[in-house]
């Protein structure tokens, strides 16, 4: 039987790519989309149509799931959207899978508490590509031992939220390994606001937004006299897909919640 796929955000760049990915799969199939505008009408090579060609689309999961009994909702639409979706999708016994970033840390632990409660597995990725979450665990593991780090994250100008869901998740790791410091000059005077970035325990964040980028991070990590540069670069979202499919099939025998593919990864 195939796992039945619910699609929140399936119009957008990551939707429309993750539409195709699941549909190559002989193991699962995207059954319908949520959304919140063209309810009744249908989605088909990432255009609505009322011709009932595609997937069908609903502005209710309620109404959706009582159709289609879908085992996992993917929610890849954006930080204003995504908290509500997955509550839903928990609430009505369906297993969320979250590729959509800018979930807050509050957020995240009432989705926590409410996977206990539920029993209902959840999967949330801040990056779904495997080199990616290489490099997060390589940075981790190197900031043991060379402990200044700044983080540079560059992405497409189309992105809403700043930093990335990447580049928080890298700190998080990172911070596991290396005490709180200031970094840089005790006395460091900014002359212009926001020019040393974000601050997370005195690592450095910083947020580049360019057309014709699409999803790179670096993380420097810097010693007496070196540097080290750890580089990751999506150059298509067809990069998120192994990680979609790979989150998609084991989130559905779960009953907790896994933040961060590193922690599923064989
Ligand atoms: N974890 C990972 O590996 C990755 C995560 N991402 C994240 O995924 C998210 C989506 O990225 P991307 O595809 O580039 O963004 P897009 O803007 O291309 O797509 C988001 C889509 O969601 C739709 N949407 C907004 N609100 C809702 C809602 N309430 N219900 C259903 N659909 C809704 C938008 O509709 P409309 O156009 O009408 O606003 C849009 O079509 C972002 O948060 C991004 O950071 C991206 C790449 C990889
Ligand atoms: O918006 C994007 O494109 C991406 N968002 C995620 C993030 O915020 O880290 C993952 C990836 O970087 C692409």
């Amino acid at each position: 039987m195939k796992i039945k796929v619910a699609i929140a955000g399936a119009r957008g760049r990551m939707g429309t790519t993750a539409i195709e990915a699941i549909e190559e799969a002989i193991d699962a199939e995207v059954v319908a989309a949520l959304d919140y505008k063209y309810g009744g009408l249908h989605l088909h090579n990432s255009s609505v149509n009322d011709g009932k060609h595609g997937i069908p689309i609903y502005t209710s999961l309620a109404d959706l799931v009582a159709e289609h009994q879908p085992a996992v909702l993917l929610d890849v639409t954006d930080p204003d959207a995504v908290f509500k979706n997955v509550k839903e999708a928990l609430e009505l016994g369906i297993h969320p899978v979250v590729g959509t970033s800018g979930l807050t840390k509050q957020e995240l632990d009432e989705i926590s508490m409410m996977v206990e409660s539920t029993g209902i597995g959840g999967i949330i990725a801040p990056n779904f590509s495997i080199g990616a979450v290489l490099m997060m665990k390589f940075a981790a593991q190197a900031a043991r031992y060379l402990g200044d780090v700044e983080i540079l994250e560059m992405h497409h100008d189309r992105k809403l939220d700043a930093p990335s869901g990447t580049a928080v998740k890298t700190a998080e790791m990172i911070k596991e390994n290396r005490p709180p410091h200031i970094q840089g000059h005790p006395e460091e005077q900014i002359h212009l606001e926001g020019a040393r970035g974000g601050d997370v325990e005195g690592m450095k964040i910083h947020s580049i937004r360019l057309p014709g980028l699409l999803a790179h991070q670096q993380v420097l990590l810097g010693g007496e006299g070196e540097l080290l540069t750890i580089r990751h670069d999506s150059l298509s979202r067809k990069s998120f897909m192994p990680g979609i499919m790979m989150a998609i099939r084991k989130v559905v025998g779960r009953n907790d919640l896994i933040y961060g593919l590193e922690h599923i990864i064989d």
